[in-house]
């Protein structure tokens, strides 16, 4: 990708996901720096996948501004997929990633993410959420074993990657594409347009 016309602006960027960066590039931003935050991903039990999100979004962008609450600006985002209420998280362990693979196999799932951007100085958090459908083909026991061999599944939500090898198995989608990838651009840049921060 051109780096030709990349803008560094006064945010941090609360994220550890090479994704988002990427992302953030794919529309000429750069953060003045990168936060990888530590903080607890547990559901709460009974907790609807679009407020799990919005709550870790947040705790995020609270997490960064305690490292560096210099920078006048924290974006931060949280995505999640979710079968009905079910969420499916990241995970590092192949059962788990198999579990979530046979819920989304010949279904129609939904990704979330949720952006925050908090003005370091007022503490005020300007949000958008957003929701993208997406619908997998039938996986067979071989497809998915070998799915799981290539490792692209871990520390992804719902435990594929759309950009990857998942990309063969994934019918459709309605919505937004960059949100299923980690950070939803149109609505990140009417966040960032929002502050003065882009045109
Ligand atoms: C569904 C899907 C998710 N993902 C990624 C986006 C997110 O990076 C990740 C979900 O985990 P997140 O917790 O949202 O983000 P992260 O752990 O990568 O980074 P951080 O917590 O530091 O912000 O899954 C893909 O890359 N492709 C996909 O198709």
């Amino acid at each position: 990708m051109s780096t030709y016309n990349v803008t560094k602006l006064p945010i941090v960027l609360a994220s550890a996901s090479p994704r988002r960066l990427q992302l953030l590039e794919q529309i000429g931003i750069a953060p003045q720096t990168v936060i990888a935050t530590d903080i607890d991903e547990a559901p709460v039990k009974q907790e609807l996948p679009r407020v799990y999100v919005q709550r870790l979004a947040n705790a995020k962008a609270v997490a960064a501004q305690q490292i560096e609450g210099t920078v006048p600006f924290i974006l931060a985002a949280d995505t999640i997929a979710a079968a009905g209420r079910r969420i499916l998280n990241k995970t590092s362990e192949r059962q788990v990633a198999k579990k979530h693979l046979n819920l989304l196999s010949g279904r129609r799932h939904r990704v979330y993410t949720s952006v925050i951007l908090m003005n370091t100085q007022t503490g005020k958090i300007s949000s958008r959420q957003v929701c993208s459908m997406v619908q997998f083909s039938r996986l067979s026991e071989k497809q998915l074993e070998h799915y799981l061999d290539s490792e692209e599944w871990k520390d992804k939500a719902g435990s594929y990657a759309i950009q990857g090898i998942a990309a063969s198995f994934i019918q459709a989608v309605s919505g937004s594409y960059s949100n299923i990838v980690g950070l939803p651009l149109f609505e990140t840049a009417q966040l960032l347009r929002g502050h003065g921060l882009i045109l």
